[in-house]
């Protein structure tokens, strides 16, 4: 199913409503992955969906005045408002800034492009914070699922200097992914592929594995807790992002009937919205 990201602007709204139109999106299943609020202003979020971008308009519908904006160039603006950051034993930062690096962190060069994962969104910190939490010894083969810019899978590959496959079903995302890990020096340890899910020859002959890495939606999260739970060796882990703080316990409850338990979890914050972050041991 392809995944699109959309802007809305919404014409200047008191807070009590904003917060009712996020409700309503959540419920209608987008996921809200940036937010701009001005004073007086329109109100411009980004909405994150999957499956039919046209039928957007009627997934949301009339209850709140909103528009589509038409596609400015998001990538440039994106990747100017990009700073350099410290997150866990990580520096991420674009390739045209690296920022003045603090000599104790790994740098995560990252130029996303178009694909998802620039590392600022709580997602993605979340992922790298609790990967940095795991030990060399125990991460012999990792798989990451929805690698997007490839950030997760090049954290991974720098942290233990092991291999790491990853996987997107946008191909334009494996591009951009491959492309970030020859800037990073993993251009040997990295592989993407394109695939759904673990759908790929490649990324089967990994199972069982020590860890599978995911940071997309709940929907593709739920329905992949089966080919997780086959995949991931007794005693490996699952680390599952891109939960709403009000989406984790459905999650949790469906992988642990799928043989995980809940080991640590982080919650983080991106432009209003708690985003949870699970990193769950399988049985
Ligand atoms: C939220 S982004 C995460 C990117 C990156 N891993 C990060 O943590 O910043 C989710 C990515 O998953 C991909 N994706 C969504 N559903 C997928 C599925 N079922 N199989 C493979 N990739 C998927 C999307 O194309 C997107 O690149």
């Amino acid at each position: 199913m392809s995944v699109w990201t959309a802007w809305l602007e919404v014409p200047a709204a008191d807070r009590a409503s904003r917060e009712q139109a996020l409700e309503h999106l959540a419920e209608k299943g987008f996921v809200v992955t940036s937010r701009e609020v001005t004073r007086d202003g329109p109100w411009r979020i980004e909405i994150f969906g999957e499956g039919d971008r046209t039928a957007v308009a009627a997934a949301i519908g009339a209850g709140w005045q909103w528009e589509e904006l038409p596609d400015r160039d998001w990538v440039a603006e994106n990747q100017r408002s990009f700073q350099p950051f410290a997150v866990g034993p990580f520096w991420v930062h674009p390739s045209h800034d690296a920022g003045s690096m603090p000599a104790d962190l790994l740098p995560l060069r990252i130029d996303a492009g178009m694909a998802f994962g620039t590392g600022t969104h709580a997602t993605t910190r979340g992922c790298l914070e609790l990967l940095a939490t795991l030990d060399r010894a125990e991460t012999a083969n990792a798989v990451d699922v929805g690698c997007g810019s490839g950030i997760l899978a090049i954290a991974m590959a720098k942290l233990w200097q092991r291999p790491v496959i990853g996987g997107d079903n946008d191909a334009e995302a494996v591009d951009v992914a491959r492309e970030n890990a020859v800037l990073n020096g993993v251009g040997d340890l990295c592989r993407f592929v394109h695939a759904i899910g673990l759908r790929h020859d490649e990324l089967q002959a990994l199972s069982p594995c020590d860890l599978v890495v995911a940071n997309i939606l709940a929907g593709p999260l739920m329905e992949l807790s089966e080919s997780f739970s086959a995949a991931v060796r007794p005693g490996g882990r699952a680390l599952l992002s891109g939960l709403l703080l009000e989406q984790a316990e459905d999650i949790l409850s469906v992988y642990r009937r799928w043989g995980f338990t809940l080991e640590r979890h982080i919650d983080l914050e991106t432009g209003g919205a708690i985003w949870r972050t699970l990193l769950l041991r399988r049985d």
